[in-house]
């Protein structure tokens, strides 16, 4: 499976995969740098007239929940209606549910509409997703009532998709196989958006991919990886705003080579071979 991910990261490159977003108004701008940094091409459309046709010529569509509005709740219904039709991946970043019982029954009203590929979240966003007990503050990640790993099996099994819940060690699951990975940095929580960014990039990876745990695994390795690099870039002196800018130095830079030393990966405390 490494070595399958690891061929995922240069052909996604190669494939360029266009990956339409309808997202939030606070990352928008940096999903769409990220997208390009990992190898797509990224397009923002949220007008209810045209997004059918957006995401029929995509590759992926990435559903963030950030800053919904009753219009952008509309657009998000069509455009994941036709990329079900077409069998587009979508992956979705259910940002801040929990927080708000307009976010909780939002989410709760799209996901009887239509389905999603890969669900992105912090764990109490997740946690919220399948009415576990979580303190949602705001966008970021509070405490949940139930361990990661059996939220997450619990989340792909209810929405029959892929799951990742990112954190300190960030899990995924189909359902089934459940792979921990452990790269990643602290500093990155002090960004904003590296959470949706991580989206988007997953969205070009399983894009570019026809296993879509294997895109959702190189799509969070990568964000992670990226950031413990960018840490290690650091001067004296530097903060947040350097660390952002050696993130998308590293997130434009990192080969498969790189990811294939330093990704720490495991499935069951296995290292993945
Ligand atoms: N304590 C930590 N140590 C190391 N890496 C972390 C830590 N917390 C988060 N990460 C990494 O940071 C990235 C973003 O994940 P995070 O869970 O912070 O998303 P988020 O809360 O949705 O962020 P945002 O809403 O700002 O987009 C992931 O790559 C994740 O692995
Ligand atoms: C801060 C914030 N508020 C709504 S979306 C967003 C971006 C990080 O999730
Ligand atoms: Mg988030």
């Amino acid at each position: 499976m490494k070595q399958k991910i690891s061929e995922l990261l240069k052909e996604t490159r190669e494939k360029n995969p266009l990956v339409h977003h309808i997202t939030n108004a606070v990352t928008i701008n940096d999903c769409a740098n990220a997208t390009l940094a990992a190898g797509g091409s990224p397009v923002m459309a949220d007008a209810i007239e045209e997004v059918e046709e957006m995401t029929s010529i995509s590759s992926a569509l990435v559903i963030n929940f950030g800053t919904i509005k009753k219009d952008s709740l509309v657009a998000m219904e069509k455009a994941m209606r036709k990329a079900n039709e077409k069998d587009i991946p979508v992956v979705f970043d259910p940002v801040g549910v929990g927080a708000t019982t307009y976010r909780t029954k939002s989410v709760q009203w799209l996901l009887e509409q239509v389905k999603v590929t890969v669900i992105r979240g912090n764990v109490s966003e997740v946690a919220s997703l399948i009415g576990v007990e979580a303190k949602t503050s705001g966008v970021d990640a509070g405490e949940v009532g139930e361990d990661k790993t059996t939220i997450a099996k619990k989340t792909a099994k209810k929405y029959n998709t892929v799951v990742v819940i990112s954190g300190e060690i960030d899990v995924i699951t189909d359902g089934e196989r459940v792979v921990y990975v452990e790269n990643g940095h602290q500093m990155l929580t002090s960004v904003s958006g590296t959470g949706c960014m991580t989206a988007s990039i997953i969205g070009c990876f399983v894009g570019a991919s026809r296993s879509v745990l294997e895109g959702a695994l190189a799509g969070i390795s990568y964000m992670g990886l990226a950031g413990e690099r960018a840490v290690k870039r650091l001067k004296e002196g530097e903060g947040v705003g350097t660390f952002k800018i050696n993130l998308f130095d590293e997130l434009s830079t990192l080969t498969n080579t790189v990811w294939e030393k330093e990704v720490k990966m495991y499935e069951a405390k296995q290292p993945i071979l």
